[in-house]
């Protein structure tokens, strides 16, 4: 097996987009071309692409796969009844809404529900045909996926756990992950979950757009935020099982079904850039104010989707995470703002600085749409404008938005629940009225 370069975990290799090889057989790679005419072990070669293969080549996205058989081999699809709350752009059961909404955490289902059928889509926008938008999603969920595999046709899966750890094996290796850690998922790459600590439940970002990459550093040079080193791609893995197993995929939004007679987790290695990975937002390099005045939050941007507009994504996701406050002279938490671009927040553990007088709960969601007024509720108003403005660490927090130029929409679900939080609008009522001369 592939070892790790230095301060990897085993089982990772580290960096983000590079281009990889790795094996879990000795000798099973093939050197010096993609598709020889003999491979090692006679293993089947497959290009798997994650960009058109004309995309420039800093954007380019593609791996080689080498597997015990080829994943053209299975039977036709059938519409699979499952996931029934699983939902994909474009977002027509609900009118948009300009209100402010928010939700209590998900709670875990009775019956055994795995990872895929614990789906539940609240919002989302624009349109996984067009390539553009992105859905969002929570999953509750307290079964493995046994003898089921998934795929994505639809886009690549952004996954912040939140409560419990995920094991996800992947066709091209495998990732444990546990909360304030993320995954991503590249459009097309089958895997199937299973919950170590018995039941889990977390956020989804669904990328129907460019995939995932690190922000531009700009003025503040080549290093900070997200560090490239930081992100792990695990070594190939593969199980060689001959017993039926399910595999789902979504496409179109459209989620289909078909039997198989062996695992599709069966690529005996595999070299490229197209491949899954993790990050553990704890790495993240916060940089913020050292004067005054609270700066945008796309200083806490880890990966960016572009959209086809410079400077204006298709998906920023960014965190909230433990850090210092030591701006003088200014009202610390979020501002009021209302905003071009829309936000939809998470909350993975503690408590968010804009929201003390609770409601925003971990595992809880919140929208706010494109120029809908938000910021402090009046609990965290009326606290920042009193408080002594020593150096102060924000500590125990871990929050985190994807933002997206796009107004998102909810699902019939997402406002029917009694999740939902009826009287969100009333954080922002009794502040005092300013007094004029
Ligand atoms: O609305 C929110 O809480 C997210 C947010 C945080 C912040 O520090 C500045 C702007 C913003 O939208
Ligand atoms: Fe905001």
């Amino acid at each position: 097996m592939t070892q790790p370069l230095s301060g990897a975990p085993e089982g990772y290799m580290p960096g983000l987009g590079n281009h990889v090889a790795t094996e879990a057989v000795a000798g099973a790679l093939p050197q010096g071309r993609n598709s020889p005419q003999k491979t090692p072990f006679g293993l089947y070669a497959e290009q798997l692409t994650g960009t058109a293969f004309t995309a420039p080549r800093h954007a380019n996205r593609r791996s080689w796969l080498y597997r015990l058989r080829p994943s053209a081999n299975h039977g036709a699809f059938t519409p699979y009844d499952g996931a029934k709350l699983f939902r994909t752009g474009p977002f027509t059961e609900q009118p948009p809404t300009p209100n402010r909404l928010r939700w209590d955490p998900l709670p875990l289902p009775d019956a055994p529900t795995d990872w895929v059928d614990g789906l539940v889509t609240y919002v989302g926008n624009g349109d996984a045909a067009a390539t553009a938008g992105i859905g969002v999603h929570l999953y509750a969920a307290n079964a493995s996926m046994t003898d089921r595999v998934f795929y994505n046709a639809d886009g690549e899966l952004l996954i912040v756990p939140q409560d419990g750890a995920l094991d996800l094996f992947t066709e091209m290796g495998r990732i444990h992950a546990a909360p304030g850690e993320i995954v991503v998922i590249p459009r097309g790459v089958r895997f199937r979950v299973d919950l170590p600590d018995g039941s889990a439940r977390g956020y989804v970002c669904e990328n129907y757009g460019e995939p995932f990459r690190l922000p531009d550093l700009g003025p503040i040079g080549a290093n900070g935020l997200a560090n490239p080193r930081d992100f792990l791609t695990p070594v190939a893995w593969f199980e060689d099982v001959d017993r039926p197993v399910q595999m789902i995929q979504k496409f179109l939004g459209g989620l289909w079904s078909t039997q198989l007679d062996h695992s599709p987790l069966d690529v005996v290695a595999w070299h490229g850039n197209h491949a899954p990975y993790k990050y553990d937002l704890a790495n993240f390099n916060t940089i913020n104010t050292v004067s005054f005045d609270h700066p945008d939050p796309s200083i806490f941007t880890v990966l960016t989707s572009p959209s086809d507009t410079p400077g204006v994504a298709n998906c920023d996701f960014v965190i909230f995470p433990p850090r210092w406050m030591v701006a003088e002279d200014t009202f610390r938490p979020p501002w009021f703002h209302r905003n071009v671009m829309s936000e939809f927040m998470g909350l993975i553990h503690g408590a968010y600085d804009a929201k003390e007088g609770g409601g925003f709960a971990p595992g809880g969601a919140s929208l706010h749409n494109c120029m809908s007024g938000h910021g402090p509720d009046q609990a965290a108003y009326d606290k920042a404008i009193k408080a002594d403005l020593k150096p102060h660490k924000i500590d125990n927090t871990l929050a985190f938005m994807f933002e997206s130029r796009w107004v998102f929409r909810p699902t019939a679900w997402a406002v029917e629940t009694p999740a939902m939080q009826l009287d969100y609008d009333d954080v922002w009522t009794g502040f005092e009225k300013g007094k004029v001369e």
